[in-house]
């Protein structure tokens, strides 16, 4: 009972109509495509569920201009329509799924310019999972015992080495009486986990009936055995560690029972190093859902016992996202397998491209099309709500946490105006051209930090650029933190540049007035004297002389720029000026920005309707035809409305109140993902 969007192309005034409507009937064929090959074979695309909540949202209030179809501005009207499904218990189920063409039932709101297919995704997540902004959950700092336990269940296998060496060790071991084995005394407990090898540290301790044959084969063959695979090689595992207990990374290194060949180092970081490694195991090539034939993403986390611990953790999370979304359609990173080596844990994943922050390095212009930042963030928000129906807070999205499953890309040369602009590095790292992905799907990656609600909080976490006020503040955190990162992505993927480049907390605070128009609400504020001075939950060991200090306790308003009692200023100009020259309201912010593609016309106040603004552009507009001839030139009332509704969405998940935040849930019916954009982003999408 699978049914896609119906579209068709209904004509009425077009500038161009034949390249317009060539454009949208290729785009409209590309969509199809990929519906049907691309995204659908990964499962990607649901059935929608047969609710009558999800017959939204339909038609917009009042405020809505998206369905003015009868605008003198429309060129060529793009219409799709939603299937509809009906739950009407008067309904036999089998025919609860009606036709987009049924004229008994609301077709879905009608949108004047394209969308990628990304941005229609739907997600069908747990119905009941509510109350994510709950201000119970807000403040719940979590146990430890219950991450301690969780961790201590996790079954971890141990791999030996093929090197004779440490082979003739396993054999000493396995011959050993049963409790001295130096394999168990390593493992954190041993099992094996579905579709991994069934060898595991508990089949080599003395009690293994099969000790006397293991004893008599050769070295990389009795390996090959302990780990149920074939070795790749018998060349010596020379897998090395140093002495902060990072793997030493050398090319063409094997390890892990002779199975994985070292053939790139994909990042590195405070947990240890993520390799690209061909796997010769049979899991790389048994497993349907694997994007790339044998080649995996090994993580081997430092041989140190604090990161050892936070892997379990990790290890945890990557097995919830796997035991539920089996399929991986909701773009986290799979997990293949895991196992302990050489006291390294090793988390074997799915490999993909580069993150979204190296692209943008490595870009002429670093922001993406507006199409394409739509279709990202419809996979990212989705993402996150399938996390937090099951309870998991990322903690630490960011650009380089979101990786591209595809790299490929087209370009297009940048006018010299442009090219002079750009900074050395990034002059010679784009070659002078802008690079416009042809796929815009993403993965969502790095559980290192992610946290299961109910388990031990850290008081601080995230990346400073994308932390939410309620951890700077000390409120306590859940849920809506990951939302805030969220909108902070999305801005910079807009902009090309992060919202909030600071390192210290009172700029970071001055900041996010700015960019919220607004200082923070008095009862976030009252909440956090109230919990500094009753010392209440796990707080910030430097909240106090970072913080609160910053704030008047009778206006409870942020004291920035700093004064001394005499009145000068102690807020030096250089970090005045970082606040005032990088931020500025977000509606403000985002127009100059995009300006830069629909000439200055382009201008939106969040605190006036959007017929208001549209309204103030036309007349602008108008004037300026009269007196000097000039045309709108690529702006039009779509191309506003997309703009205005993204930057209603970021205001939304940019509440200071994380208690009024909306949810990622909420989030993806957000009327902006009805809205389509017609820019070089649908124009790359698929391109050959
Ligand atoms: N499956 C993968 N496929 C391709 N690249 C990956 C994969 N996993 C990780 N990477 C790359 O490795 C980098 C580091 O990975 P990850 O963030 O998981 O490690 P980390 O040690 O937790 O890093 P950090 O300390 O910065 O949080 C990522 O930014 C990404 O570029």
């Amino acid at each position: 009972m699978r049914a896609f969007m119906s579209s068709h192309i209904g004509k009425k005034r077009s500038r161009n109509p034949t390249n317009m409507e060539s454009l949208m009937q290729g785009m409209l064929a590309k969509q199809d495509s990929f519906l049907n090959n691309n995204l659908t074979g990964g499962g990607i695309y649901e059935q929608p569920f047969i609710d009558n909540e999800n017959l939204q949202p339909l038609e917009d209030n009042d405020n809505d201009m998206s369905n003015a179809v009868e605008d003198d501005d429309d060129d060529v009207i793009f219409i799709k329509e939603q299937p509809v499904y009906l739950a009407s218990p008067a309904v036999p189920a089998s025919d609860n799924y009606t036709s987009t063409t049924s004229k008994k039932f609301k077709k879905q709101r009608t949108i004047s310019l394209p969308q990628l297919p990304h941005a229609k995704l739907l997600y069908q997540g747990r119905r009941e999972a509510r109350g994510q902004n709950n201000d119970e959950l807000l403040h719940l700092t979590g146990s430890s015992s219950r991450t301690l336990d969780g961790n201590r269940a996790l079954s971890l296998r141990v791999v030996y080495s093929a090197s004779p060496d440490d082979i003739s060790e396993r054999i000493y071991s396995s011959v050993s009486p049963p409790g001295s084995s130096t394999a168990s005394a390593s493992s954190d407990s041993v099992s094996s986990k579905e579709g991994m090898a069934t060898a595991t540290g508990a089949s080599l301790n003395g009690s293994n009936p099969h000790k006397r044959s293991l004893r008599r084969l050769s070295a990389p063959r009795l390996a090959a055995r302990l780990v149920g695979k074939k070795p790749r090689t018998k060349k010596r595992e020379n897998f090395k560690t140093d002495k902060d207990g990072h793997y030493i990374y050398r090319q063409d290194d094997v390890f892990g029972g002779g199975r994985f060949l070292v053939k790139g180092l994909l990042g590195q970081g405070t947990f240890g190093k993520v390799l690209k490694c061909s796997d010769s195991g049979d899991f790389a090539t048994s497993n349907p859902f694997k994007l790339n034939s044998n080649m995996v993403a090994v993580k081997v986390i430092r041989a140190i016992d604090r990161y050892r611990e936070a892997a379990k953790t990790e290890l945890r999370v990557l097995q919830a996202i796997r035991e539920n979304d089996i399929t991986g359609q909701y773009q986290c990173l799979m997990l293949q397998e895991c196992f302990e080596y050489r006291h390294h844990v090793c988390i074997v994943t799915d490999l993909l491209g580069k993150s979204v922050y190296d692209f943008m390095c490595s870009n002429g212009v670093a922001r993406f099309p507006g199409s394409h930042v739509q279709a990202m963030a419809k996979q990212l928000i989705r993402s996150v709500c399938f996390l937090h129906d099951l309870g998991i807070i990322h903690t630490d999205l960011k650009p380089e946490n979101v990786v591209l499953c595809d790299e490929s890309y087209v370009e297009k040369d940048l006018p010299p105006s442009v090219i002079r602009g750009l900074s050395t590095r990034r002059r010679e790292a784009s070659g002078g051209r802008r690079k416009l992905l042809k796929n815009p799907e993403i993965k969502v990656i790095d559980f290192g930090s992610a946290v299961f609600h109910k388990e031990y909080h850290p008081p601080v976490i995230s990346t400073r650029h994308y932390r939410a006020p309620e951890i700077v503040l000390g409120l306590g955190w859940s849920f809506p933190c990951d939302v805030w990162s969220i909108a902070c992505v999305l801005v910079e993927l807009v902009t090309g540049e992060s919202l909030y480049p600071t390192h210290e907390n009172l700029e970071h605070m001055a900041m996010m007035q700015r960019v919220n128009g607004e200082p923070f609400p008095p009862k976030i504020v009252g909440k956090m004297f109230y919990k500094s001075s009753h010392n209440l939950g796990n707080l910030p060991s430097d909240l106090n002389s970072t913080v609160v200090k910053h704030f008047d306790k009778k206006t409870l308003s942020l004291q920035w720029p700093e004064k001394n009692k005499r009145g000068d200023y102690l807020t030096k100009d250089k970090s005045i000026r970082r606040v005032m020259d990088n931020c500025d309201r977000l509606d403000f912010l985002i127009t100059s920005k995009v300006k830069a593609d629909y000439g200055d016309w382009l201008s939106i106040d969040w605190n006036i309707s959007p017929e208001k603004n549209w309204a103030l552009i036309k007349s602008r507009i108008l004037s300026e035809r009269k007196t000097s001839g000039t045309t709108a030139g690529d702006l039009n009332k779509e191309t506003f409305l997309f703009w205005y509704w993204f930057i209603d969405l970021c205001r939304k998940m940019f509440e200071f109140d994380p208690t009024k935040r909306i949810t990622a849930r909420e989030a993806l019916d957000h009327k902006w993902f009805n809205l389509g954009i017609l820019d070089e982003g649908i124009t790359s999408f698929g391109e050959l």
